[in-house]
């Protein structure tokens, strides 16, 4: 057998902020680890220390390197420029072969500029998602676009996000269609659960998104609070974000209704079996809406545009916004009309099969001059 010295192999950086980078880059640790000819480093900004500690830990995983950025009440742009300098003096004493963040963080974008720079390859994971606003989701869009600029391996989640990078006229050969790590983080990390077959009655309610702060939020409590009085079977689960500017809303609005329950942000494995337990979602999530539609749920989306119209295409999910009526039209049509709700349930899955992490390290083994064969894209 042919064994690979451990100065031979490539060195490959994978970087992680907050918990969905966590959640989204753990199956791509996981599988690069297994690769032989992989030395790989784990380096944590610490964007949300606590949550991105925490996401790691249930897929057995840690940080390896802790910039450890984060201040209290931090200004974008000073946080920012904590893991510019963090992360550049790493990449100047290390030199990588390869560096892997995820997604649309301060981190990617911050990593992003880094490795530009530096002139160290960048890939990134989760590449190509666009709503048509440079601030709508803000910051995250802006920080999207700069890491496509930044980056030499752009992985698409789906086919429409490699769509919108040719369109920006990115090099073909440089995008590759893998799916979304986060189909191939909830299947993992669901194993670990055994099924109920109990019948559901629970809403699973998440939001935390910046444009919801303030009376977009307060809409969608009273909604809760009329949906809550309406259907006496129904239980809410709302897991709420340590963002006091959510806290403080939720909390005024639901706090000692009977079937509300609201908590603190639950474990990954927790929440997994929350989705895969529940009749419905409503969330401003990201993760959430690629995630629901592989579990059978549908979820109503509390944004008013999205970047992920693959759900709503496929019609396993629906923008809502945070309209009062039109949230609570769509609970009542799906609580009264069953083939609806069955359509809703189809159990498509525009975002991924599970193996995204193996497309991903075949393709940076392919980038990296190391041949062997690469899984054919996402379709
Ligand atoms: C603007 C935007 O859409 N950005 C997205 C984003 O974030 P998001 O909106 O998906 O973020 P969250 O909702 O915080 O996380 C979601 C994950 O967390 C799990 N979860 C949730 C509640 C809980 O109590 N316990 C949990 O475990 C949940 O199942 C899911 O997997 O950032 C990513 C990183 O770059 C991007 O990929 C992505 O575009």
């Amino acid at each position: 057998m042919n064994m690979i010295n451990a100065d031979e192999k490539k060195h490959v950086v994978c970087v992680v902020g907050t918990r969905p980078e966590a959640i989204k880059m753990a199956p791509v640790i996981a599988e690069l680890k297994l690769r032989p000819w992989c030395r790989v480093t784990v380096v944590g900004t610490g964007q949300h220390r606590e949550m991105m500690h925490q996401a790691l830990g249930a897929f057995g995983l840690g940080v390896d390197v802790d910039l450890d950025v984060m201040t209290p009440n931090q200004r974008l742009s000073t946080l920012s420029s904590r893991i510019l300098s963090g992360f550049d003096a790493y990449l100047q004493k290390e030199n990588p072969d390869l560096v892997l963040a995820q997604g649309d963080t301060t981190t990617v974008m911050a990593v992003a500029l880094c490795c530009f720079h530096a002139k160290v390859p960048l890939g990134h994971v989760e590449a190509g998602l666009r709503t048509s606003q440079i601030d709508n989701p803000f910051p995250e869009e802006f920080n999207r676009r700069i890491a496509s600029l930044a980056a030499a391996l752009h992985f698409a989640p789906t086919g429409r996000a490699k769509e919108k990078l040719l369109a920006e006229n990115y090099d073909p050969a440089t995008v590759f269609v893998t799916g979304n790590t986060v189909i191939d983080a909830l299947l993992t990390i669901l194993k670990q659960y055994p099924e109920s077959s109990a019948k559901s009655d629970i809403v699973l309610v998440t939001m935390h998104r910046r444009e919801n702060h303030g009376l977009p939020m307060e809409r969608v409590c009273e909604s809760i609070a009329r949906l809550h009085d309406r259907y006496p079977h129904l239980r809410f689960r709302l897991p709420v974000h340590p963002n006091p500017a959510v806290k403080s809303v939720v909390e005024a609005k639901l706090k000692g209704l009977e079937r509300i329950v609201l908590s603190d942000p639950l474990s990954y494995g927790e929440l997994a079996c929350v989705m895969r337990d529940s009749l419905l979602i409503l969330t401003d999530s990201g993760g959430i809406q690629e995630e629901a539609p592989i579990l059978r749920k549908p979820v109503l989306v509390l944004r008013s545009e999205t970047e992920r119209p693959e759900a709503l295409d496929a019609g396993v999910g629906k923008l809502v916004g945070t309209d009062s009526a039109l949230i609570e039209a769509e609970v009542d049509r799906l609580l009264t009309d069953e083939a609806y709700y069955a359509s809703m349930a189809s159990g498509a899955s525009p975002y991924g099969d599970g193996q995204a992490a193996q497309r991903i390290a075949d393709r940076c083994a392919a980038y990296l001059g190391l041949g062997g064969t690469v899984m054919p894209d996402f379709a």
